[in-house]
């Protein structure tokens, strides 16, 4: 019996001025518990593949435990198809355990692309894929590279997509339903899915100080992803991109320093590429950002929203349980729900993803 333990964190893509540029991995870990038991010759399961999961979600039915459907193997059939195998080797359970909440804005999405390649690679025998391979395949799916650039690498990183050949830019660019085929009715097509081109994206870890933690104030309701993708405009004024890029040449300088210099990381935390359009997703986010500063509330260093939303990332060295009190009470205030409920936890760095073999 082959068993492993695939191991990824969650993550905070977009940190202060980043928009789909800058990750942090955090410490709350999606977990795959996988077994092979290559003594069996035939299997039941569809694809020879058994899924359970426990954790978010879990009564909701929110995920599915179908194997061609659940995004984690979905993922990792998809890497194992790129390489000629139609299915998991005969017969693989995979047990998630997911406490990152799903569509909060904390990267559970790409954590579970990372984790379903890494299953992939795993399963398949794919040893000599690297993992800057790997985040090819990662990027086929999930496209943008701040939340699976942190979740595969770990760390504080800063994440970039090479300019592709037009060849390669139209084999990014296929439906996602071709990259990840669902056959109609459980029927293979026998087609091979789109090798992603190679070196489609970068990153760079920066450092981070360790006396800065990260709170997660976490709200009590959905913003999916691509909805909030949907609210953003097409094209921006020079203004605002000229006030984040100088503010993005001081973040990762500013949050590797110690000690921290509040008043720098204050000013270097802003946004205005993402978060003004996606105040009307998450109301009080704007009166948050304003209302908060380091000279007022100590222990603060800076805040924003947390990838997507609705999550509230905000960044400390004390004084945790002030400042998120702080922050849920503008939530609420701001919410048709005057009871909305939060709930919020004292993050820190995370390392990339792990698999571990006794
Ligand atoms: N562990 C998981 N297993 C299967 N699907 C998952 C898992 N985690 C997330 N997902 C899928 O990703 C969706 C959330 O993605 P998204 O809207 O991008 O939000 P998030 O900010 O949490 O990444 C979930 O509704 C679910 O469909
Ligand atoms: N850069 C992306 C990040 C989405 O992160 P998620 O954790 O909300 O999935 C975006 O802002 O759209």
């Amino acid at each position: 019996m082959d068993s492993f333990i695939i191991k990824t964190p969650s993550s905070s893509a977009n940190i202060g001025p980043g928009f789909d540029v800058i990750g942090l991995a955090l410490s709350i870990y999606l977990e795959l518990h996988v077994t092979v038991d290559r003594t069996k010759t035939s299997s039941n399961e569809p694809l020879n593949c058994k899924v359970t999961y426990e954790g978010q979600g879990e009564d909701s039915g929110d995920i599915d435990l179908d194997p061609q459907k659940n995004l984690i193997t979905r993922v990792a059939l998809y890497v194992l198809r790129c390489h000629g195998q139609r299915s998991f080797p005969v017969e693989t359970h995979v047990h998630i355990k997911n406490p990152i909440p799903l569509g909060r804005g904390l990267g559970s999405s790409g954590a579970a692309v990372v984790a379903g390649v890494v299953l992939g690679k795993e399963v398949g025998g794919l040893n000599h894929l690297t993992d800057e391979r790997l985040f090819d395949y990662c990027l086929m799916i999930e496209r943008h590279p701040d939340n699976v650039g942190a979740a595969l690498f770990g760390g504080f990183v800063g994440t970039y997509l090479k300019p592709l050949s037009p060849e390669d830019t139209a084999r990014t660019e296929i439906p996602l339903s071709e990259v990840l085929p669902a056959p109609a009715g459980g029927v293979d097509t026998g087609e091979t899915p789109p090798d992603p081109p190679h070196g489609i994206g970068h990153h760079i870890k920066f450092p981070w100080t360790k006396e800065i933690k990260a709170i997660a104030i976490i709200p009590d309701f959905v913003v999916p992803t691509h909805k909030a993708r949907e609210v953003l405009p097409e094209k921006y004024v020079r203004p605002d991109v000229v006030f984040n890029l100088q503010r993005i040449a001081l973040l990762p300088v500013a949050l590797g320093q110690s000690p921290p210099d509040p008043e720098l990381i204050h000013l270097a935390m802003q946004d205005k590429i993402h978060q003004p359009y996606r105040q009307l997703l998450i109301p009080g986010l704007n009166e948050i950002v304003d209302s908060m500063s380091p000279k007022k509330d100590p222990g603060f260093l800076g805040v924003c929203l947390s990838g997507a939303g609705p999550t509230i990332l905000a960044l400390a060295t004390h004084d945790f349980e002030t400042i998120s009190g702080k922050i849920i009470a503008k939530l609420r205030e701001f919410n048709d729900d005057k009871n909305l409920k939060c709930e919020w936890q004292v993050l820190e760095p995370a390392e990339g993803t792990k698999v571990i073999r006794a």
